[in-house]
Order: structure tokens, then C-alpha cells, then sequence
């Protein structure tokens, strides 16, 4: 094997992993000149995590490292990007990552971006809604936005950052006003509640949930998440008419209780989480549970000492959200890529409804959304699902209008 460069260069694309001012300080002209890859690494997308050292963050950055699609990545926080980028750049696979702290150096982070996954922001704490998160989580949105704009303004946006129903229409004006907003660019990620969807419905019938996939449409919070169980057999044949044949999953239908249960677990599936994680936390810190601790001591020193460890003991690392966040951008990646058929649920642009946003199947491609699917045939139970629904989206939605638009 054969190193590339003298021994100097090569100390210096070392250190660029890490932290890419280094080249600067050392009198380059600048990042783009940077080759951070082992020779041979082969070429892909170039996907920016914002709010990387979060606690979904964290395992979507581990994760992201892994897909094959995936060249450069840039991890991007306001704390705790340096530790979390050096863990990530030891990985042996081929994406390159790059580590970028606190807003001067946001848009060196942005610049060139295929795809930015935005994971930026509060969580919720038991007890709390998404649309509590509203405060804090809508300016944050929007700097991170405004960023999108100056430096890569073409790029996929996978919005993660609670309460989505509201943080997509604030990226949505933030994108208008600087005109370069392309709605099929813009995508709030709503992949979490489908994956759940699959798991307690392979739980109910007893199925491998890799065979199992429900359509959820409308939001991402409480009765906005409308499951539509109805659908679960072969509605993506029967109902879009697709040229493509995607495959039909075993036929079965519910109960009135069954139906009731699984809306309800799937539309509350994200507060089990929140209210659960504080009873293990208690429960295993009183075990002396090793890593807890040294979660908490780690987060109360990002989260800026003792006085706010109490807020931050409900942070936790968020492998399955992190895995469904993956799994949505990489579907994203293999649209840009061309690949036929890449279709998910995603909160997006939308005249599938009256709403100006709606979540719904959408097919991704080269430039982002494709197509989006129609609804489908809804039952009684689903129809009137939909109307709630429909409701409190509109308010969220005109609540991040207002934001921007105040
Ligand atoms: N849509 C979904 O499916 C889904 C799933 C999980 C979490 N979430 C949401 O994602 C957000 C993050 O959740 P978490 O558990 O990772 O929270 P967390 O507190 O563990 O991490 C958030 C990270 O964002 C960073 N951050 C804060 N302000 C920032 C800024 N201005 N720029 C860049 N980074 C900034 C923090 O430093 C922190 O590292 C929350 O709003 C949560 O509700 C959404
Ligand atoms: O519920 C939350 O606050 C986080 C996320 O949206 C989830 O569904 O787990």
C-alpha cells in the first residue's frame, strides 16, 4: 500500500477530521481543498448532521457512517462535536467526517451539502407535547435554515427538530423569504411513527414486522399521527395504481379494539418513550447503573453545569429514532441516486388535503419528492381520525407561519 502526500500533509488531513480550521491556521486556502478520504474511498453524498451530539444525534452520525452512500459527513452541534466526531472518524468505513462547533462555523458546514438531517434542539420531558418545544426549537429551526439558504441552498432538508407539524412550515418561510424554497426539497421526518406502526402491528398479528407496512399519514404528534390500518394489505397496488409492482403484505384485518389499541399505541408511542425513560433512569441510577451516570454527567456539563443537570436527566441516546431517521435519509440518498420506487411516509408541501402540509406516501427521486400519493380509501374510524387530525394540524401549522411571517 502506498501513502498518499509527505509525512506534514498527511498529519494535516488527520487533523482536519477533526477539526477543519486546522488547515486554515496551517495557511491552506481553504476547506475545499481538504482531501479527508483514504485513498481508494469511494464517491458519494455529502450529508450534514445539525445537533450531531444530541441524543438522536450521536447514533444517526454512527449510523450515517456506515451507509455506503454516504462520503463526507459533517457533524455540526453547538457543544460536544469535537468527542463525538473523533469517536465517529475511528469507524473503518469509507464516509468522511468532519467536525464543525458552535454558529461561526455553521455555513463552512453547510457548504456543498447533498442532504442536511437536522436533529437540532430540545427534547421533550415527561409530561410535555411537542408543540411545548415550540418556544426554543422554532429559533433554532430557523438559524439552522437560514444557514440552508446561503450555503446550499439545493440540498435535501430532512427536518427532524420537534414539533415538526409546526418546524417544516417555519423552514418552509424561512426558505420563501430568501427565495430558494423548493417544497419538494423540504421534508419533516415522520418515519419514526411508521416504524412503530409495523412493530406493534407484527406484535397484534404476530408477524415479522419486516413483512408488515402501514401507511401513517397527517403529522407528528398525538391525533395527527393517523394510522391507516385499513390500508395495511395491498392498498399501495389497488390504490395509487402504481406501474411498479411493490410488494402485497399478508392480507389481515382488525377488531374495533384491536384498531383502537394500535391508533392509540401508535399515536403515543413517542410519549411511552419520554415518561418510560424517567422511570428507567431513576430506576437504574439507584442500581448505580455506570453508564447513567456517566450519560448525566456528560450531558450536565453540556447543557452547561449543576443547575440544569435536573432538565437534562430525561436526554437520553435515541437508537430507534436514530435508526428511523437513517432510514428515512437513506431513502432519500437512494432517490438522488436514481433508484426506481423509493417511497415513504414524509410530513411535506401538500394539496392531498386543504392543509398547506400534510404526511403522506411521497415517492423520492433525483431532485427530492417526485410524486405524492393520494390517501387512499379510509374507513369510518379513519375518516373521522382524519378530521381531528386536520384540526389541530392546521393550528401548528399556522403557528410556524406566524413565526416567521410575525
Ligand atoms: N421527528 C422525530 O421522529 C424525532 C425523533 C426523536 C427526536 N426528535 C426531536 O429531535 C430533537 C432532538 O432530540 P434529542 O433527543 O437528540 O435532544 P438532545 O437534547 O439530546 O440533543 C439536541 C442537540 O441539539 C443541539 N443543539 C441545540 N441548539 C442547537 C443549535 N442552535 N444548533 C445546532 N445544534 C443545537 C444540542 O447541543 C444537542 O446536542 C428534539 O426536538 C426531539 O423532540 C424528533
Ligand atoms: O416524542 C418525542 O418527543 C420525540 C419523537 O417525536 C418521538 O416520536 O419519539
Amino acid at each position: 500500500m502506498q501513502a498518499n502526500g509527505n509525512a506534514n500533509q498527511r498529519i494535516a488531513r488527520i487533523s482536519a477530521h477533526l477539526n477543519p480550521n486546522y488547515l486554515k491556521m496551517e495557511g491552506s486556502s481553504g476547506l475545499q481543498q481538504v482531501s479527508c478520504r483514504a485513498k481508494g474511498g469511494a464517491p458519494g453524498f455529502k450529508v450534514a448532521i445539525l445537533g450531531a451530539a444530541g441524543g438522536i444525534g450521536q447514533p444517526l452520525a454512527m449510523l450515517m457512517k456506515m451507509n455506503p452512500l454516504v462520503s463526507v459527513l459533517h457533524l455540526y452541534d453547538v457543544v460536544n462535536s469535537p468527542g463525538v466526531t473523533a469517536d465517529i472518524s475511528h469507524m473503518d468505513t469509507g464516509a468522511v467526517v468532519r467536525c464543525f462547533l458552535g454558529q461561526s462555523q455553521l455555513e463552512d458546514a453547510l457548504i456543498g451539502m447533498d442532504l442536511v438531517i437536522i436533529p437540532a434542539g430540545v427534547p421533550r420531558k415527561p409530561g410535555m407535547t411537542r408543540d411545548d418545544l415550540f418556544n426554543i426549537n422554532a429559533g433554532i429551526v430557523k438559524t439552522l435554515c437560514e444557514g440552508i439558504t446561503k450555503c446550499c441552498p439545493n440540498a435535501i432538508v430532512n427536518l427532524i427538530s420537534n414539533p415538526v407539524n409546526s418546524t417544516v412550515p417555519i423552514a418552509a418561510e424561512v426558505f420563501k423569504k430568501a427565495g430558494t424554497y423548493d417544497p419538494k426539497r423540504l421534508l419533516g421526518v415522520t418515519m419514526l411513527v411508521v416504524v412503530r406502526a409495523n412493530t406493534f402491528v407484527a406484535e397484534v398479528m404476530g408477524l415479522d414486522p419486516r413483512e408488515v407496512e402501514v401507511p401513517v399519514v397527517g403529522g407528528h404528534a398525538g391525533v395527527t399521527i393517523l394510522p391507516l390500518l385499513s390500508q395495511r394489505e395491498s392498498s399501495l397496488l389497488i390504490s395509487y395504481n402504481l406501474s411498479t409492482p411493490i410488494q402485497v403484505k399478508p392480507p389481515c384485518s382488525f377488531t374495533p379494539e384491536e384498531t383502537d389499541y394500535l391508533t392509540s399505541r401508535i399515536q403515543n408511542g413517542g410519549t411511552e418513550v419520554v415518561e418510560d425513560f424517567l422511570y428507567l433512569f431513576l430506576s437504574c441510577s439507584l442500581l448505580g447503573s455506570a453508564w447513567l451516570y456517566l450519560q448525566r454527567i456528560r450531558i450536565s456539563k453540556s447543557w452547561g453545569g449543576i443547575g440544569n443537570t435536573i432538565n437534562a436527566l430525561d436526554s437520553h441516546i435515541k437508537i430507534p429514532q436514530a435508526y428511523a431517521a437513517v432510514k428515512f435519509a437513506d431513502a432519500c440518498l437512494r432517490g438522488l441516486r436514481g433508484d426506481a420506487s423509493v417511497i415513504q411516509c414524509a410530513f411535506v408541501a401538500s394539496q392531498v388535503t386543504e392543509l398547506p402540509f400534510f404526511a403522506s406516501k411521497v415517492r423520492l427521486g433525483r431532485t427530492g419528492i417526485d410524486e405524492i400519493y393520494p390517501l387512499g380509501p379510509l374507513n369510518e374510524y379513519e375518516r373521522v381520525g382524519l378530521e381531528k387530525a386536520k384540526k389541530e394540524l392546521a393550528e401548528s401549522i399556522q403557528k410556524g407561519v406566524s413565526f416567521i411571517k410575525k
